[in-house]
């Protein structure tokens, strides 16, 4: 059910600037508290001014926190508690704060991989650890991840980048499902042993294969996500396009199946709670 903006509160990380910043005037605008959430003290001080131009009542509040999202949790969810003791528990947290830095593979300092992935996928673990309790308790929260273009498909220059961006889909999807679902979810594909992984990445390897996988559906799985990668042989290529159809098909079956594992447990809790209260 959609979330109602008049009277909740966002959180924007990176809301200083750029599009964190564009985000949290559109929520002002319909009605939000908005807390911005960056390094840089004046420039979070600009931002705030700017965004109480649009404001829409006079009881909006814009607070501004001053914190590196990607060095401390701790930090960070102490700052996130302080954010829900002025302006109520956080109804959206928009992860926006990060960076991009392009370069030749070789070319690119350690240090540089090191940063992005602290960055930009970190620094979204981090405040969206510190507030997916409270928006689990409540049943009601979004958390926006901002991937990239480049955390769909690898581009030249982009290992770091592109890399940390696509870390930030694979977090946003498994936390779709999540929790005691996982292991239900899980279940509907089977373990594989590592030797025969093994044999099947060394295999794939050394025939210079892009993507390696075992089993039929990590099989399909494969053809399914190729996206942009890069095909080995003519064959792969047309065993893609032609199944491409077929596959997608059969996902939204397991999307479906998921959805209603997750559906199920969900009212199995509810059940325990009402008998826990009635006895
Ligand atoms: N612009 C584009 O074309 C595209 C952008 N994106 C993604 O969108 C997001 C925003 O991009 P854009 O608007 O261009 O970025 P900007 O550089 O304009 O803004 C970045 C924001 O993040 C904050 N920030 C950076 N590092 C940290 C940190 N460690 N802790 C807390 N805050 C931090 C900055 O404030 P401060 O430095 O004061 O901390 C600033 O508010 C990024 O994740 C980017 O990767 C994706 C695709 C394209
Ligand atoms: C049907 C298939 C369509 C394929 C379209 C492919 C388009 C690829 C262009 C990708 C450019 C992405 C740059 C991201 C830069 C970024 O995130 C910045 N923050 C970095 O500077």
């Amino acid at each position: 059910k959609p979330l109602a903006l008049p009277g909740a509160h966002v959180v924007v990380t990176g809301g200083s600037s750029g599009i964190g910043k564009c985000i949290a005037i559109e929520c002002y605008k319909q009605g939000a508290f908005i807390t911005l959430v960056a390094r840089n003290e004046d420039k979070l001080l600009q931002a705030k001014k700017e965004i109480e131009m649009h404001s829409i009542n006079d009881k909006q509040v814009v607070l501004c926190i001053s914190v590196d999202v990607s060095q401390d949790y701790n930090q960070v969810e102490n700052v996130i508690k302080q954010a829900q003791e002025k302006l109520g528990p956080v109804d959206m947290l928009v992860n926006c704060a990060g960076m991009a830095v392009s370069g030749k593979f070789e070319d690119l300092e350690v240090s540089t991989f090191e940063r992005l992935m602290s960055i930009n996928y970190l620094g979204s673990v981090y405040p969206s650890r510190a507030v997916i309790t409270t928006m689990k308790e409540r049943r009601v929260g979004r958390i926006v991840f901002v991937s990239s273009q480049a955390g769909q498909l690898g581009l030249f220059g982009f290992t770091a980048y592109s890399a940390s961006k696509f870390a930030i889909r694979g977090l946003a999807e498994a936390l779709q499902m999540e929790p005691l679902e996982t292991r239900l979810i899980s279940e509907t594909t089977s373990v594989c042993k590592p030797e025969q992984v093994a044999k099947q990445i060394v295999k794939d390897a050394i025939q210079g294969n892009f993507n390696s996988s075992l089993g039929s559906d990590g099989y399909m799985l494969s053809a399914l996500t190729c996206g942009m990668a890069p095909v080995t042989s003519i064959t792969e290529g047309l065993q893609q396009v032609v199944t491409m159809g077929l596959f997608r098909t059969i996902a939204l079956f397991y999307l479906g199946s998921f959805d209603s594992i997750v559906r199920r447990c969900m009212m199995q809790r509810e059940k325990s709670e009402n008998a826990d209260k009635t006895a």
